[in-house]
């Protein structure tokens, strides 16, 4: 494997998790992993590093200067939701954290590829693009892939269909505009609209029970980051070995004048082309009132 350097920032549940998922994968060479609890930090990096005995993956904590320098920097840094509260909420404290991240990896290597985690994520993915000044390519948001993962685990528990042979996306904002393009969903090229147990299911439950299993899992234990783990090193994996794989992530899209999650192909070079799904009228409007909702937020900051 050609030598491969992916930087954490942010060692905490998200981040950690992130890490372990990779290197279990084993398709990078190295993990940088940067945080501002400097004893915490080091934890996490011998904590990790027992799992040498199934990678061959190094991990070491890190600079801000030395991960400005990986191939693939995720940021993970920042206050989390507590029970009840809206993703959007944490965006002055976790914009503050953002700046500071991303002045301190200055210079960042021009080709490098900065995926965002840290919450409200579209938002947060349009001022690190700012920020850094890379390519709108190069940067981009885990958006609703986990969202959309969460959607096909329900649907297929309903439907009774593997998830992975489920063609359906939650489209728009990682937060409460979030929207389901019903009309484009299908299984083995059927659309779901014509299929009897689709058309008895309670769509706008299922509408619910999506946006709303972050926080009720947050109520559970106090946070989520298994799916973000597994969505993140995936996303990763898509990256260092060119997959061209298409996932909902939060991309900036020009029509609509903010990031949010469209369907995209990702590979080496970052985001290489934004699908945009055909929608209905009515879906279209759902987009449109997602768009609006994102920039209301970013005009706070
Ligand atoms: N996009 C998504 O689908 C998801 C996003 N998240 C978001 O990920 C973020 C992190 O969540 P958790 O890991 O659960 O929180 P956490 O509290 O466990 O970890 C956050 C870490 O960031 C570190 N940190 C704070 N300021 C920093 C700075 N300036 N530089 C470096 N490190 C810094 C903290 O020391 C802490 O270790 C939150 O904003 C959360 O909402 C969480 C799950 C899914
Ligand atoms: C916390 C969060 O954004 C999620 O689990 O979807």
């Amino acid at each position: 494997m050609s030598p491969h350097k992916v930087a954490i920032i942010g060692a905490g549940a998200v981040g950690s998790t992130i890490a372990y998922t990779l290197v279990l994968k084993n398709v990078t060479t190295e993990i940088l992993l940067v945080d501002v609890d400097q004893a915490f930090l080091e934890g996490q990096v011998l904590d990790l590093s027992d799992t040498a005995s199934v990678s061959s993956c190094k991990i070491k904590s890190a600079s801000l200067k030395e991960a400005g320098q990986a191939d693939i920097i995720l940021v993970t840094a920042g206050a989390k939701q507590k029970e009840g509260e809206s993703r959007t909420s944490l965006v002055g404290r976790n914009y503050c954290i953002l700046q500071s991240v991303v002045e301190g990896m200055k210079p960042i290597r021009s080709d490098a590829i900065m995926l965002m985690v840290s919450n409200p994520v579209d938002t947060l993915t349009q001022i690190a693009q700012e920020l850094s000044g890379l390519p709108m390519a190069q940067v981009f948001g885990s958006g609703t892939y986990l969202d959309t993962t969460r959607l096909r685990g329900l649907l297929s528990h309903i439907l009774d269909v593997d998830s992975r042979s489920i063609h359906a996306y939650v489209l728009g904002e990682h937060g409460d505009s979030q929207f389901i393009p019903w009309s484009t969903a299908s299984i083995a090229g059927r659309p779901l609209i014509d299929i009897q147990e689709f058309q008895k299911m309670d769509k706008e439950l299922v509408r619910i029970k999506v946006a709303g299993k972050a926080l009720k899992i947050i109520k559970l234990k106090g946070a989520t980051h298994f799916g973000i783990g597994a969505c993140a090193s995936d996303l990763c994996e898509s990256i260092i070995l060119n997959k061209n794989q298409i996932r909902p992530l939060s991309v900036f899209v020009p029509r609509l004048g903010c990031y949010l999650s469209m369907p995209a192909k990702l590979g080496t070079t970052g985001i290489k082309e934004i699908y945009e799904i055909p929608l209905t009228e009515a879906e279209e409007e759902l987009l449109q009132a997602s768009a609006l909702s994102i920039m209301s937020v970013l005009s706070r900051v």
